[in-house]
Order: C-alpha cells, then structure tokens, then sequence
C-alpha cells in the first residue's frame, strides 16, 4: 500500500509543510500579511481543449452499466456535466429514473444467487484484478478526476491511489471471513454463527472524492459477496464509469456491480434504491439532510444503514504543543480538496498564548505556497469549488463572520478572474461563536482562527456541535493526548497530525455525522448479517472421557 504521506498529502502541502520548516526557523512572522495570492497566469487558459487520456476508451459518454452491459436511460433522457474549473461541457450521462434504476437492482438481485456463494478467495482475486487496472490506468482516472471534481492533478493521482488501496485492503480481507463458536448456557446444544451478506446493496456516494468514496464502499461489498447498485453523483459521473469499465475488465460477474446515474432525477434514483424491498442496505456519503431524507425512506422497508454524513470537525491547538507541526497539519485538514472534505478542519481553535505566533505562520504558508487556478496546471495547487451554491456559501460565511467582528488575514473573495467557481484560500481571525462558521460546516477553503483559554473550555467548544465526524489536536502532553481524545464528541480523532483517512482505519461518525464504519476490518460488518445456528441434541460430556 502506497504512503498515506505520498497518497493523501498532497504537492502542495507537502511543499507548505516543509518550506513553512524552514521559514519558521529564520524568523518569527509578523500578522500583517498581505491578502494576495498567486493566480496562475495560464489558469484561464489550460482548459480550451479537452484533456488526452492514455485510453480515451475510458470515457464512456451516454451510457450506464447494468448487467455488464452499456445502456442509455430507457427514456433517453441525459444531463450535461460541466468543468467546474472553466464551466466547460465535458460530456452528457444518461438521466436514470426510477424505472431504470430498478432493472439495475434486478440485475442485482439475479447476480446475487450465484455471487454469494463464491468462495474469498475467487472474490480476493477479482478485487485484485480491479486494483491492478486502477493502477494500470491511474493517470487516465486522475484526469478525469481533476477534469470533473476540479481538484489539482497531484491530489487526483493521490485520490486514486486511496481509493484503489480499498480494492487491495478489502481483497486481503474477503479471504478471513470467520464466524464464532458460542459456548451454549443450554447443556447439549451448540452454538456457531455465520457471518453472511446481507444482499443487493444500494451504494450513493458523492463528488468530492469520485473515485474514494465509491471503492470505499464497494470493496467490502463485493468482499463479503454482495451486489451493488452504484449511483454516481451527477456532479461526477465519468470516474465512476470508467471504473465500470475497470471492472468489466477484472471480469467482475455480470449484474454483480451496476453504475447509474442521474441528475435531476437524483431524488426518483434515490426513493427507488431506499424503498425497493430487493435492496437490503443502503450506503450513502453526503449532507446530512439528504442522509436523515434516505434513511426516513429506508424505514418503509427496514434496510440495513451506513451514513457518512457532514462534519464541522475542531482542530485544537493548545499552547504545549510543535507550532510548525500545528501549522503545517492545519494546512493540511483545512485545504485539502478546497476545504472540500467531511473531515477538514472547520474550526481552529488557538490557545491564547500561542494565537499570534500561530495565525502569522498559517497565514503566510497560505499566502506564500498556495497557487490557486485549473487544476491541470502543475503549479496549481488549489483547483475551484464545485459549483456555484458552494460559492455562494463559502462568501455568505466569510462576509457573516466579517460583519460580526472576524479579520480577513489571507484571501476573503471570489476569484473571478480566474473562473466564477474559485474562492481564495482564505484565513480569518478573531472568529467568536456567534457566527454562522462556528455552527455550519463551510466545505470550502476558509480557515477562522478561535481563541481560547483552558482546556475545558475548548472541549465544551469543540463537542457544542450536532454533529461529530473528526477532530483534531496538538499537544505534548501526554496525559492530555489521552484526556482530549477520550473527550472529543467524534467518530475520528487525529493527535499531532492532519491527516486521519486511511484504508486500514474505521472511518465515521457519531451524532449527526451518522454511523457505521468504512475501510479497516470494521467495515466488512456493515454488508453483513450475523446467523445464529443453535444445534440442539449434541449430547453431555464423554463419561469419565478425556484426557
Ligand atoms: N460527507 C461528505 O463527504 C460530503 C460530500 C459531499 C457533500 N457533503 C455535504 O453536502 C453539502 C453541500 O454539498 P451538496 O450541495 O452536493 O450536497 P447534497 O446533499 O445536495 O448532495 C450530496 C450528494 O448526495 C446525493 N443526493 C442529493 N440528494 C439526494 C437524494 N434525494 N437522494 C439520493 N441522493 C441524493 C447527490 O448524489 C450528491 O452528490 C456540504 O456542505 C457537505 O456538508 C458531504
Ligand atoms: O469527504 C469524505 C471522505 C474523505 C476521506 O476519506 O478522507
């Protein structure tokens, strides 16, 4: 498995991190810092033409996969999906409805009489397939990544090196599938399980990672042997179908994996997955309305639920702590993506005595070695947002939190002059708990610095949150490493360090982040059922028997 360092940091931070090293060590920085940053002067101009894949037989247009077959929507319908760095049309996708999408769960359900009872280690072998040709084609996938999510080339080739890493990690787990012996409170009767796949499985993932997030779910899902119904977000459907094409050539059963995709009718996708009684669990990543809206749907036929939901995740830095190291981490959970991921940090809090040092280094690492612009330029390092509501939500927080007092250190605007979804990496000061970023999940690059005292304080701020997805800290305390992450109302705790995702670590949530895990040994369970078998009638123990 690659490096978490190499797959999930991405140039740009990696750069940040040890240029800030250095930097920090000359001198301490001073808080007047410009808001300018760099634009990349060709950043207008990179996207005239359509990017060259190795393979252009990856970019599969007008089409879905069910049953191991391309189909258009019965009605013939598509949506156009669009650059969000240019605004360009990159393509049209087929406009499932619900029709559609139940042949797809048909073709489910035929694959699953047979794929259920294949062995691990026949399914090890075809998710090792899938994830050498992920390998094999990473660039191709990386394209298309940046082409439709936006984010810069280093971070989709980092994306999908994380995302083929499930393949791998979940191809080494379908072959130790065990279940238990129970010692029975009943004399005579024995006690075993089996750990069985729960059925067809309706998978919905969204477009901030479009490779990630689908391989995080299907892995395990095709480990334990289920099938699935796959709905790509219409944001990002092409990575997922060139996927598909992966998979059909790993020879991934007929039926056993299905693509569909939608847009407008992403809603009529989702009730006929969340409703169908064939469709025995739902995954979904996404907003949490949207989770709480599948799993009221889910209700009407009890499905089995996994819910990867938003995040409003701390990121505490307290006075004992490696402030480089602290910096250097922040930048890190705060601008991965654009700010674009549930665990980036959303709010930094700043013990006192080390607010000023901290603000004045995260500031100018933010405005010396980001480059915002397309992402295919190789000097960017920040791609746009993806479309224009997440724009408008990233101003309304930074405008909300100026009007209440906040200070804009770095960025705070729109970067038009670059394309109408980009918005500066920005870094606020002075931020208080009244405004709107302390409640809501931002997604986007805005990084408010909050200042606190005590350590008790700072939890009570960090857990007065709905949700709870990740958190982070910096500390050299050891008994406080302990007592803060025992503390933290999260399903994720990342000490002394930024980056927490990981195939082999159980990621999710508690609150309204949701629950279930995905990745790790923890995320097999969640496609599983547990059978009990008592067999009744073994008999006592041998008279005067053993040993
Ligand atoms: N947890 C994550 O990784 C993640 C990813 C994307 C978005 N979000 C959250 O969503 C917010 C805004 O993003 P958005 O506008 O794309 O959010 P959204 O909730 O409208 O959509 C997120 C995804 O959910 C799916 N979706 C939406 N409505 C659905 C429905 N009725 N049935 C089935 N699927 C449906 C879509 O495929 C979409 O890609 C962010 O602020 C963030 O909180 C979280
Ligand atoms: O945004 C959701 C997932 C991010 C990750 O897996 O690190």
């Amino acid at each position: 498995m690659a490096s978490l360092q190499k797959t999930l940091f991405s140039s740009a931070s990696r750069t940040a991190s040890s240029r800030l090293q250095l930097a920090t060590r000359r001198r301490a920085l001073p808080i007047s810092i410009p808001r300018i940053l760099q634009v990349h002067p060709s950043a207008r101009f990179a996207s005239t033409m359509a990017p060259k894949l190795n393979d252009p037989s990856l970019f599969k247009k007008d089409v879905c996969y069910v049953n191991g077959e391309w189909v258009t929507a019965k009605s013939g319908k598509t949506f156009e999906v669009h650059d969000p760095a240019t605004g360009e049309l990159i393509g049209t996708c087929p406009e499932f409805d619900a029709d559609d999408t139940n042949t797809a769960i048909e073709a489910a359900e035929a694959a699953f009489e047979t794929f259920r009872h294949t062995t691990g280690r026949h399914r090890s072998k075809l998710l090792r397939k899938w994830y050498d040709l992920m390998v094999a084609n990473a660039d191709d996938l990386a394209t298309l990544i940046t082409w439709e999510n936006g984010k810069p080339t280093a971070d989709a080739k980092g994306e999908v090196t994380y995302a083929a890493n499930f393949f791998e990690w979940f191809s080494e787990e379908a072959p130790r599938i065990y279940g238990d012996t129970i010692p029975s409170s009943t004399p005579g009767n024995r006690v075993w399980t089996l750990k069985e796949p729960v059925g067809v499985c309706g998978l919905i993932t969204p477009w901030n990672f479009p490779a990630a997030m689908i391989t995080r779910k299907i892995g395990p899902a095709l480990a334990v042997g289920c099938t699935v119904v796959c709905k790509a977000p219409g944001e990002t459907p092409f990575t997922s179908l060139a996927l598909a094409e992966l998979a059909h050539r790993a020879g991934i059963p007929r039926g056993v994996v299905n693509f569909v995709t939608a847009l407008h009718n992403t809603p009529r996708v989702g009730e006929a997955l969340t409703t169908h009684p064939t469709v025995r669990k739902i995954s979904f990543t996404g907003s949490t309305p949207v989770g709480k809206l599948l799993m009221r749907q889910c209700s009407s036929t009890l499905k089995k639920l996994s819910l990867e939901l938003g995040g409003n995740a701390p990121f505490i830095v307290f006075a004992d702590a490696d402030v480089d190291a602290a910096v250097a981490g922040a930048i890190a959970s705060k601008f991965r993506s654009s700010g674009q991921t549930c665990v980036c940090a959303n709010r930094i809090f700043v013990q006192r005595p080390v607010y000023d040092e901290f603000a004045a280094k995260f500031a100018a690492a933010v405005r010396r070695d980001f480059t915002v612009g397309n992402g295919f330029d190789p000097k960017v390092t920040h791609g746009p947002l993806i479309h224009a509501r997440a724009i408008d939500k990233v101003e309304a927080h930074v405008r909300d939190a100026e009007a209440k007092g906040a200070r804009v250190l770095v960025g705070g605007r729109r970067m038009d002059e670059v394309g109408e979804n980009f918005f500066a990496p920005t870094v606020l000061t002075g931020m208080t708990t009244e405004m709107a970023m302390a409640e809501e999940e931002t997604f986007g690059p805005v990084a408010g610095l909050f200042a606190f005292d005590s350590e008790e304080e700072v939890v009570r701020l960090a857990n007065a949150t709905v949700v709870g997805l990740a958190g982070y800290f910096f500390s050299r305390d050891l008994a406080r490493v302990y007592r803060v992450a025992e503390h933290l109302e999260v399903g994720m705790v990342g000490v002394n360090t930024g980056l927490i995702s990981d195939p082999a670590a159980p990621f999710g949530g508690v609150k309204e982040s949701g629950f279930g895990r995905e990745g790790s040994l923890y995320g097999i369970g969640e496609y599983q059922v547990t059978k009990m078998v008592t067999y009744g009638g073994m008999g006592m123990p041998l008279q005067g028997g053993g040993a």
